[in-house]
Formats: structure tokens, sequence, C-alpha cells
């Protein structure tokens, strides 16, 4: 199958959310951002998590309208596989969390391993609050873990999902539109 040109989509993959859906559910995240953090003095300390997060993050910065600024974290669990695995800290924020307002950025949250540890972070180094804001949600019954995210863009079943930021095998980050394999 050809998603456009340029991009050839493995047998059998499946579109769950073409591009103009995708920027429909992110227009929507972001004014809730927006009335979140309207009228916040301190900017808030946006931190992407690397490497899913950066899509939504791009997608979603020329759409913001409070004073942030911008950081990342580098987590890995799946590292080119579709299975998740023990966690591994790659990179922290390089600038101090402490009393900062934090706005985190995440593509999915699917196990919750990965945005728990997180949080959890942003709680020991005294984060003054943390909202968590992802792109998609899987359905609760696929959590490992008791965590929660503040913001939420789209809410979709539970497929290993790859497009918009996120890969299948390490690829395919750049498709404007989610994709599945209904086996995987
Ligand atoms: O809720 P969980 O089951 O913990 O999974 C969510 C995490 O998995 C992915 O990261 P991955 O380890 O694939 O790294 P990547 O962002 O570089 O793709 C994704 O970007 C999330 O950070
Ligand atoms: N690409 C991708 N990464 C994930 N990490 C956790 N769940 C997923 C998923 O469905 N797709």
């Amino acid at each position: 199958m050809q998603a456009e040109a340029g991009w050839a989509l493995p047998e059998g993959a499946l579109c769950l959310l073409d591009a103009d859906a995708m920027q429909r559910h992110i227009e929507a995240a972001a004014q809730a951002l927006n009335a979140r953090f309207a009228g916040i003095q301190e900017p808030v300390l946006m931190l992407v998590v690397m490497n899913g997060g950066l899509w939504f993050a791009g997608q979603l910065l020329g759409r913001l309208h409070f004073p942030l600024e911008l950081d990342y974290v580098h987590l890995s669990r799946y590292r080119d596989t579709t299975r998740g695995r023990e966690l591994e800290w790659r990179t922290l924020p390089s600038k101090s969390l402490t009393g900062r307002r934090l706005l985190l950025i995440d593509d999915i949250l699917d196990q919750g391993v990965t945005a728990q540890a997180l949080v959890e972070h942003c709680r020991l180094q005294a984060a003054t609050e943390t909202t968590l804001a992802v792109m998609l949600e899987k359905p609760a019954s696929c959590r490992l873990v008791n965590v929660q995210a503040q913001i939420v863009a789209c809410q979709i079943p539970d497929h290993y999902v790859f497009g918009c930021g996120m890969d299948l095998n390490g690829l395919l980050r750049n498709l404007p539109a989610l994709y599945y394999l209904p086996e995987a």
C-alpha cells in the first residue's frame, strides 16, 4: 500500500486517523492548553519526551499562546520494537525543575510506565505543578501503573500505532496520519 508519494506502508497497514483528523484533535488540545495556562506570568517549562513527543510538540508550539520555555528528556522503552521493556533514561532535562510549572509532552499513554517515571521524577525534583499532555491515549485497561494525563488530544483503541512522530521499527515517524497493523 502507498500512503502518499514517498511513503511505502507495510502490507496490511490501516489508517486509524487521517491527517485532517489529527490536526483537528491537535487544535482542540492546543485550545485546552491555552485555557489551562491563560494569564500565567512565569513561563511554563515544556518538557518534550523524545523521540515520540517531538512531532506533537512541533504541531502544538505555534498554537500555544502563553509564555513557555522549551526543554526535553529522552526516555526509551520500546527501542525499535513493538513491546515495552525496561525504561532507559537517556537524557535528563538541562534546566532545573525545582519550583517550576511543567508541561510534559508525549505522543502516547500506553502501559503508562514512561509517563509515571517522568511524573515521579518531576515530583522528586520539587516541581510546583506538572501537567501531562499526550497526543494519544490507549484504554485504561492497557495501563500497568496508575498515571493520568490531564490533556489528551485523542483516545484510541489498543493497537500498536505509527505515524505522527511514532515509529514502526524505528521508521515512518514522518507520516502525517496515524496507522496501525491489525495483527501487531
Ligand atoms: O506508556 P508506555 O507503555 O510506557 O509507552 C509510552 C512511551 O513509549 C514510546 O516511547 P519509546 O520507548 O517507543 O521511544 P520513542 O519515543 O523514541 O519512540 C512513547 O514515545 C512513549 O514515551
Ligand atoms: N510507535 C508506538 N510506540 C508506542 N509506545 C507505546 N505504545 C506505542 C504504540 O502504539 N506505537
